[in-house]
């Protein structure tokens, strides 16, 4: 499995590749693919993108062709707050493309990203067209836009848009779908020109620098702990997760507790997204995540509708029925519902106390010191050899079938 995880990261490219800035302002980045890509999207995720790391954006606007792509991009551009060059859709997109770069050279903008026309397949006056806009705009970088949907005929395609335009690098987008994401092998291969974002999601904050060696554990179902602990880091302060962990230690887990984490679970991303993350997880069929999720939301309701004392003392619900008639009718469940909840609260509770008890003795079987691994792992500058080194022990260590345990059952679930 090593050896097969090895050789995929390095028919990826290895290491992520960043945006190749120019020397002179702005950075043109001329998107390019098929219809229904992702394409217009991909444009507002990658302003937002830069504009986070403190980059002058400006998009323009090409695609005369479909009545609603101008305003679509015009929209998203007001959403992430990146100004839009457009020009209506009377005049030649290479002619746009050239307005929209003098605007840019006037306002100084340190990023252009223009957006083009896709074709429902690729064919010789789309080529020609971005061929022309290709000699206008000069860019910096040419990324082809790819379905993670797309299955073998990804190799064609790449290959069609590399020969005729020739491509710096690609966008796998959709990848938030049930897809692994081996259209990414083909563009490397087919290319040999780096993927340099994937896109996760409809919203304008689903799009992430792409990681060879984290796609390689997405693709052998290996899951990725790197990218379930940065996502945790996103949403949990540090001293949250320990002061939950001593009352974990203390078996005082409650259910204020049990909504935290719901919270920040859902903050981390769609749940068959964050489930993937996990070794030994990504066999979770869709359905079973989707009743995972209802599962949750019922929960959510019956603890919604207890009384604070009840919350931070599950004790009472325990002891008393009429709390827990009370708690099923204030949410619209039964009260066999409430009391399972209840009686899986004290499961839990036990079998946290036992997994930390276990952890006490160093660490949760397999899983032996990731927290120090893991900050040694940031200590060292990215991009060197040695970060890299590093982070394939860690990933070689920590997310290899072997280390999965199949999680406990979980709370409300059936
Ligand atoms: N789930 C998911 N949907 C996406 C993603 N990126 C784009 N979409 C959706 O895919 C559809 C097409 O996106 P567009 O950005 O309009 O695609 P396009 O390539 O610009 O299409 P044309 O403008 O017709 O060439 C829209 O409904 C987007 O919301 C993604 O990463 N995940």
């Amino acid at each position: 499995m090593q050896v097969v995880n090895d050789e995929l990261v390095k028919l990826m490219g290895g290491e992520a590749a960043d945006i190749d800035y120019s020397k002179s302002k702005p950075t043109v980045i001329l998107m390019a693919g098929l219809q229904g890509v992702g394409k217009t999207t991909a444009c507002g995720k990658l302003a937002l993108y830069f504009k986070k790391k403190g980059k002058k954006c400006m998009m323009v606007a090409t695609d005369i062709y479909r009545p609603a792509a101008i305003d679509q991009l015009v929209t998203l551009g007001k959403q992430v707050e990146v100004p839009v060059f457009e020009a209506g859709n009377q005049i030649k997109p290479d002619e746009i493309a050239r307005l929209g770069l003098a605007e840019a050279k006037k306002r100084s903008v340190d990023i252009l990203i223009v957006d083009t026309a896709g074709r429902l397949q690729v064919d010789k006056g789309m080529m020609d067209e971005l061929k022309q806009m290709k000699k206008v705009l000069n860019p910096s970088e040419v990324l082809l836009v790819v379905d993670a949907m797309t299955g073998q005929e990804a190799a064609a395609l790449v290959s069609a848009f590399n020969l005729e335009i020739g491509i710096t690098g690609a966008i796998l987008t959709k990848l938030d779908g049930d897809s692994r994401g081996g259209a990414a092998l083909s563009v490397r291969e087919v290319s040999g020109r780096p993927i340099k974002f994937v896109g996760q999601g409809e919203s304008m904050e689903a799009l992430e620098p792409f990681y060879p060696d984290r796609m390689a554990g997405r693709i052998l179902g290996m899951g990725d702990v790197l990218s379930f602990v940065e996502k945790a880091q996103e949403v949990m302060l540090e001293e949250e997760a320990e002061e939950l962990q001593k009352k974990i230690m203390e078996a005082k887990f409650d259910f204020n507790d049990f909504l935290k984490q719901t919270r920040a679970l859902a903050r981390m991303g769609p749940m068959n997204r964050v489930v993937s993350l996990l070794p030994g997880m990504g066999k979770m069929s869709q359905e079973q995540i989707r009743e995972a999720e209802k599962s949750l939301k019922i929960v959510e309701s019956m603890i919604s509708s207890m009384t604070p004392k009840e919350r931070s003392n599950p004790e009472l619900l325990a002891q008393s029925p009429s709390r827990r008639r009370r708690v099923a009718l204030g949410s619209g469940r039964s009260q066999e519902q409430v009391s399972q909840m209840v009686s899986q609260l004290f499961q839990m509770r036990a079998r946290m106390k036992n997994l930390m008890s276990i952890m006490q003795g160093g660490s949760i079987p397999g899983l032996d010191n990731l927290e120090e691994a893991w900050k040694a792992a940031r200590k060292v500058p990215p991009g060197t050899a040695k970060r890299k080194r590093v982070r394939m022990e860690l990933k070689s260590k920590y997310s290899s079938p072997q280390a999965a345990t199949v999680a406990p059952k979980g709370f409300g679930s059936r």
